[in-house]
């Protein structure tokens, strides 16, 4: 959606939606990323919430407008209301907990359903495996590899703490989203052509 964002330059309005288990990390991703700050005592999400930041890709300007949804199982008739017109989604593990990679799943599962995406295949889905500033990890990068591979979806391994990949992968994204939509318009305009020509062959015309 275009619009002006606060200062009243035109922007393009992206809704981001981070998912994943309660603890991973979602909320410190988002202030890491809106405000470059980290807390080590946040509490639990309740529902949701959101912030907006603007970025600059290839030139134009986007509004992203960042919903950080509750992980923890109790708070799912809170959050899934929220999936609706969600223009990507950052799925979100830990990487010193094994079941927030194996959980990714099910997160997909639910985005899926609750947002009513019509073209599952191409939706701009992003993977962060977060808190490697961690030592003793559970999930090695391969591991996290394969499932991100399998699911064709792009990677990438953060540290809200330390400020380590958290706005490559905002950013990673949305050119996701700039690309899908590349990719929409293309098969769209092959999708006439190829009506056009079968009609011209029907009349029995020659070009
Ligand atoms: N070491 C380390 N700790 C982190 C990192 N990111 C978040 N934490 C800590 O992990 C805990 C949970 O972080 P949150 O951002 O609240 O996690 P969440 O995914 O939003 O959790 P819910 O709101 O329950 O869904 C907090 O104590 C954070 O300080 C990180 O990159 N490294």
């Amino acid at each position: 959606m275009a619009g002006k964002n606060h200062k009243g330059c035109k922007s393009k309005l992206l809704k981001v939606v981070l998912l994943g288990d309660g603890g991973v990390g979602k909320s410190s991703l988002m202030n890491r990323f809106v405000s470059n700050k980290f807390d080590s005592q946040s509490f639990h999400t309740i529902g949701v919430e959101f912030l907006n930041k603007d970025i600059t890709i290839d030139g134009k300007l986007f509004t992203l407008q960042i919903w950080d949804t509750a992980g923890q199982e109790r708070f799912k008739s809170l959050r899934t209301p929220f999936y609706r017109g969600a223009d990507c989604c950052l799925l979100t593990f830990s990487v010193d907990d094994r079941q927030s990679l194996q959980n990714l799943s099910m997160w997909k599962k639910e985005f899926l359903h609750y947002a009513d995406i019509d073209d599952y295949d191409h939706f701009p889905f992003v993977v962060l495996g977060n808190k490697i500033d961690i030592s003793e990890r559970e999930v090695p990068t391969e591991e996290a590899e394969v499932w991100c591979h399998t699911n064709q979806m792009p990677f990438y391994e953060t540290s809200a703490k330390d400020a380590i990949n958290v706005d490559d992968a905002f950013h990673a994204a949305v050119k996701r989203v700039i690309e899908l939509e590349k990719y929409t318009d293309h098969t769209k305009h092959l999708h006439t052509d190829t009506i056009d020509l079968s009609k011209k062959n029907q009349k029995g015309g020659c070009c």
